[in-house]
């Protein structure tokens, strides 16, 4: 009975055995059709350099001003590379027809975005519209924007310009710490729009609020900087073992309560302005107020943070490479006279051609994101014989594009020279259904202030000597800004002191003002508004 039940026993224990192994070699089997086929995919992928097992090129990478690394591969590996990041594959696109064709041509792919799971999804509840996904949410968003950023609406916005231009060289003026009246001058624009009211000392508690919150984004958005965005399970542990999760709520809290205190302080403002017609519009009927000013703050983020960094490339231009400044100023004093008695307006930009090479220029010399905005594939795509994946980064590294030696001569000159009569670069303001959505409104903030600074003054390195362009002068993040900018602004003559003395004197500086001037221009052009 024993021997029985021990051969049955055996019995058993065989077939389970058998039925293991069987189970293990097909496992085994699938594993290894898994790998064939991941390998076959990835010897479709564009070039690149080879990669470590699990890390590919992760280790190859500097998180801090990775464009320059990108730049090589592009060099080495042609405008089309593939570099793995762990698990993600990241497609390098170096050459300016290359993107156009895939960001631009076939934006239905390629407008999604790389996953954020800590900076994106947790400390901004997928609020940041840079980084929403394409869905129908983000249809809706974009439809409550685009009304007050079109290129219709824009010129309605130069009378803030103007007057904040103004101020910006009287600035200049008393003081050199450019960089404190640039960032007053963007801001001021910003905020007028949106909220109506004017940032005058940079010391305003929403100056500080803005820069501590938007720092504390930069700082998550670092790849590599928390766990969570390798291993986005971890979100769904408990926040007792995940604190990560508390110092995201809090931020997110935080950013909250500034967007909603400043949009509060819009709807509250006697004039018409950007928080005030967002919150009468149709597609605002399903948003909280809180997705509103959330709206808004990121409109003003986007909005200081890019025009302040070009206007500084810009200040480092004077300084490294003058110049061009000389021709500027001729130009200038060839439209408004040469006695300094007026200043140039925007209606004298269709006669300056060169400043608006400049603004070209600076675009090519330095972009303000020099390692391009990253875009993501939504399904599998081939392109020249490459496959590019579901769920690929494309980045358009701008700094390849910018400094190919096959189109520009001499790349690293600053010459604005090169854009006259000529049609601009392709892709200064990004790709597709991403295009940056303030282009209209940021070319003229920009301009506007090139052409007053030129006009008004010489502008100098503070001890006299050139700074050579170098990339270990700049910031590695997503906007890449000069560290140090050294400069004196020395007035043309007594005429341009006294112009700008006498224009700030008797400019309208009241945004309520101001913004009612914008409304009744609006109503002149039939631009039809959303609330009053
Ligand atoms: C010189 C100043 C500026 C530069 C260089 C700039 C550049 C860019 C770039 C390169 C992108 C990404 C495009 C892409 O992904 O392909 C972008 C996106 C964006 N920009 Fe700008 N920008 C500037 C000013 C502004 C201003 C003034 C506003 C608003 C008032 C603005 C609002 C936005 C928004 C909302 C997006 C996100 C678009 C999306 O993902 O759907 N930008 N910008």
């Amino acid at each position: 009975m024993l021997l029985e039940h021990q051969s049955s026993f055996k019995v058993l224990c065989s077939f389970a055995m058998a039925q293991n192994a069987i189970l293990l070699a097909t496992a085994g089997v699938l594993f290894l059709v898994y790998v064939a086929g991941q390998y076959r995919r990835r010897s479709k992928l564009p070039p690149g350099p080879p990669g470590l097992p699990l890390l590919g090129n992760l280790l190859q990478a500097p998180s801090s001003s990775p464009w320059v690394k990108f730049q090589e591969w592009n060099q080495q590996y042609g405008p089309l590379v593939s570099v793995t990041f762990g698990s993600n594959i990241v497609i390098l696109v170096g050459d300016y027809d290359m993107a156009k064709d895939l960001l631009d041509k076939r934006s239905a792919t390629y407008s999604a975005r790389p996953r954020m799971v800590m900076a994106g999804e947790l400390m901004c509840k997928d609020q940041y519209m840079l980084l929403r996904q394409p869905t129908e949410r983000y249809l809706l968003h974009q439809r409550l924007e685009s009304p007050v950023l079109s290129s219709r609406a824009a010129p309605s916005y130069e009378p803030i310009q103007d007057m904040e231009s103004m101020v910006l060289v009287h600035n200049l003026l008393r003081s050199n710490n450019v960089k404190k009246y640039l960032e007053i001058y963007v801001a001021s624009v910003a905020y007028i729009l949106m909220y109506g009211f004017r940032i005058i000392t940079n010391d305003e508690w929403q100056m500080h609020a803005a820069h501590e919150v938007l720092q504390n984004f930069v700082n998550a958005a670092q790849p590599g900087a928390w766990l969570v965005d390798t291993i986005p399970a971890l979100q769904y542990l408990p926040t007792f073992l995940a604190p990560f999760k508390r110092h995201a709520e809090a931020h997110y809290q935080k950013t909250t309560d500034l967007h909603m205190r400043n949009m509060k302080q819009g709807l509250d403002s006697k004039s018409w302005n950007w928080s005030k017609d967002f919150c009468a519009a149709k597609e605002a009927a399903t948003m909280s107020q809180e997705e509103i000013a959330w709206d808004l703050g990121v409109l003003q983020d986007a909005a200081i943070e890019t025009s302040d960094v070009f206007l500084q490339i810009f200040m480092f231009a004077c300084i490294s490479q003058p110049d061009f400044m000389a021709t500027a100023q001729k130009e200038i004093d060839g439209v408004v006279g040469p006695d300094g008695s007026r200043m140039p307006g925007f209606a004298d930009m269709e006669r300056m051609p060169y400043i608006s090479a400049i603004v070209e220029e600076l675009f090519r010399w330095r972009h303000v994101m020099p390692g391009g905005v990253s875009h993501a594939s939504s399904k599998d795509d081939w392109y020249n014989g490459y496959l590019i994946p579901k769920g690929a980064t494309v980045i358009p590294v701008w700094k390849t594009m910018r400094e190919d030696t096959g189109r520009y001569e001499n790349p690293a000159e600053f010459r604005p020279e090169r854009w006259l009569g000529v049609k601009g670069q392709p892709n200064n303001w990004g790709y597709g259904r991403r295009i940056c959505a303030g282009r209209h409104i940021a070319e003229r903030t920009v301009k506007i202030a090139v052409a007053r600074i030129l006009w008004a003054f010489h502008v100098r390195p503070a001890d006299g000597k050139k700074v050579a362009m170098d990339e270990s002068l700049f910031a590695g993040g997503f906007v890449s800004n000069p560290y140090n900018l050294d400069v004196v602004f020395e007035p043309r003559s007594d005429t341009h002191k006294m112009v700008i003395e006498e224009n700030f004197r008797t400019a309208e500086k009241d945004p309520d003002n101001i913004m009612a001037g914008v409304f009744d221009s609006q109503n002149k052009n039939g631009f039809k508004m959303r609330s009053t």
